[in-house]
């Protein structure tokens, strides 16, 4: 049974937040009570009788010894959602975040992306591009992010503590790339496997239980035999997740298939290396067959969908049904700098139309909701990085990961008329909102500067 501690603080107010897909809960006159460790100890909501909200208001109040003028958040006509999940991001390709965009994959990762992030090595350049990187996450409400970093051990390290102070949740990973790669940006197999295994012991060993390692293979063309096999069996020991790439671009995997004749596919060599698991994340995953689905369904490992990343580098569109339908987790990546913009706004907005564009040429598609949309980019990114039991929503024992967004703010970029409902209000956050909108930013609990 889990522990009721002391109630610290209590936020009244209209909350919105989904518990299973399609479904969107809009609560007003709600009450949500957290304890000093940043967990919900009490969530009341759809109170009728406002008097006896204010009851429990008092009540709650004396009951924990806590004063009423102090710690209770009255939101007013702002309202509560859960924090976004990013499930995944190059923190280092911030820097290049709205620029090269002409280029398919292969040939942009060799043009822009390869030189930015070789730069990672210079750790003054690297602090300044990461502080701004995470900086940027949390004013658009992105508290949970899954990083690559670089191929670099002390420029990872100096991310994980640069996310570490600012309060973010996140999983970071040290890339590994030992071939197939440019002279100015590759590691060894060996140096590849101690500095992976040197950065996990390191990120472990500062025991903050929000920023956890994440093995990070870049991706198969990058590393050898040896190099996957050493990283599954990292990863097994340390129970770590994992994060790659996966059937992105079309020359991507017939580059992969010429390179592993014996194997089935390109989903098959990472389930070869014990790299396809319940603890991994892969990104992309556009073009899979049948049998690739029912691999990854089975093996229960999570897509991470990026679709402006797929727009911008056109790689193709993901069939986010088929993906639903297949029982895959399945959560939202902005891929910067595939991607070019760090907003999970953008990217529920994204992976609205990608989902259209299936009903161009199949009448019997049914396109995903916004409704959906916002649970992928809330409780759907907590499956994938298999914390759903911590984070997502506001249900009690959960973890306060929360934003607080004012739909009137004076320079908000949409506008509110009279009749218009909660959802209305809403929905026009998801599809016209932006940073402005975003009035606070709570991760445990703790309030985040931004
Ligand atoms: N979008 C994207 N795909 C990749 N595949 C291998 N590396 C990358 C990368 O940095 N970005
Ligand atoms: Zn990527």
């Amino acid at each position: 049974m889990m522990k009721a501690n002391k109630i610290i603080k209590l936020f009244k107010g209209t909350v919105i937040h989904s518990l299973e897909i399609g479904k969107v809960e809009i609560l007003p006159n709600s009450l949500i009570g957290i304890d000093e460790e940043g967990v919900i100890q009490h969530m009341k909501s759809n109170y009728e009788d406002l008097k006896q909200l204010e009851k429990d208001v008092s009540s709650i109040c004396i009951n924990n010894g806590i004063d009423e003028k102090e710690s209770v958040i009255d939101m007013g006509n702002k309202f509560l959602i859960p924090g976004f999940i990013d499930t995944h991001a190059h923190a280092p390709q911030y820097h290049n975040a709205g620029t090269g965009t002409d280029l398919p994959l292969l040939k942009w990762l060799e043009k822009y992306t390869f030189p930015v992030e070789s730069k990672f090595k210079d750790l003054v350049f690297a602090e300044n591009v990461y502080s701004k990187v995470v900086d940027r996450m949390l004013r658009h409400g992105t508290t949970t992010c899954c990083y690559y970093a670089t191929i670099h051990l002390e420029a990872s390290e100096l991310l994980a503590d640069i996310v570490s102070k600012r309060g973010q949740r996140a999983f970071i990973g040290k890339v590994c790339m030992d071939r197939h790669s440019p002279d100015h940006y590759i590691e060894s197999t060996e140096q590849s496997i101690n500095n992976t295994r040197e950065f996990v012991d390191r990120i472990l060993s500062k025991g903050n239980e929000l920023v956890q390692p994440i093995v990070t293979p870049r991706f198969a063309p990058s590393c050898t035999n040896e190099l996957m096999e050493a990283l599954g069996k990292l990863s097994q020991e340390k129970q770590t997740l994992i994060q790659s790439h996966l059937s992105e671009n079309k020359d991507e995997i017939e580059w992969v298939k010429s390179l592993y004749p014996g194997i089935e596919s390109y989903t098959h060599v990472y389930k070869h290396f014990n790299l396809l698991n319940e603890r991994t994340i892969m990104a992309h995953c556009v073009h899979l067959s049948e049998e690739e689905i029912k691999l990854i369904s089975t093996q229960q490992t999570a897509i991470s969908h990026c679709p402006i990343s797929n727009f911008t580098l056109s790689s193709g569109n993901l069939d986010v049904r088929k993906v639903l339908e297949a029982n895959i987790k399945l959560g939202l990546g902005s891929d910067i700098s595939g991607g070019y913009h760090p907003s999970i706004l953008q990217v529920i907005r994204d992976s609205i139309k990608c989902s259209n564009s299936h009903y161009f040429n199949n009448d019997n598609h049914t396109p995903l909701t916004f409704e959906e949309a916002f649970y992928l980019a809330t409780v759907g990114g907590s499956k994938v990085v298999n914390l759903d039991h911590r984070i997502g929503n506001f249900m009690i024992g959960k973890d306060f990961d929360a934003q607080i967004i004012d739909p009137f703010v004076s320079n908000s970029p949409f506008d509110c008329f009279d009749g218009e409902t909660l959802k209305d209000i809403f929905q026009k956050f998801i599809y016209l909102g932006d940073d402005r909108n975003l009035s606070s930013l709570y991760i445990k609990g703790n309030k985040i500067k931004f």
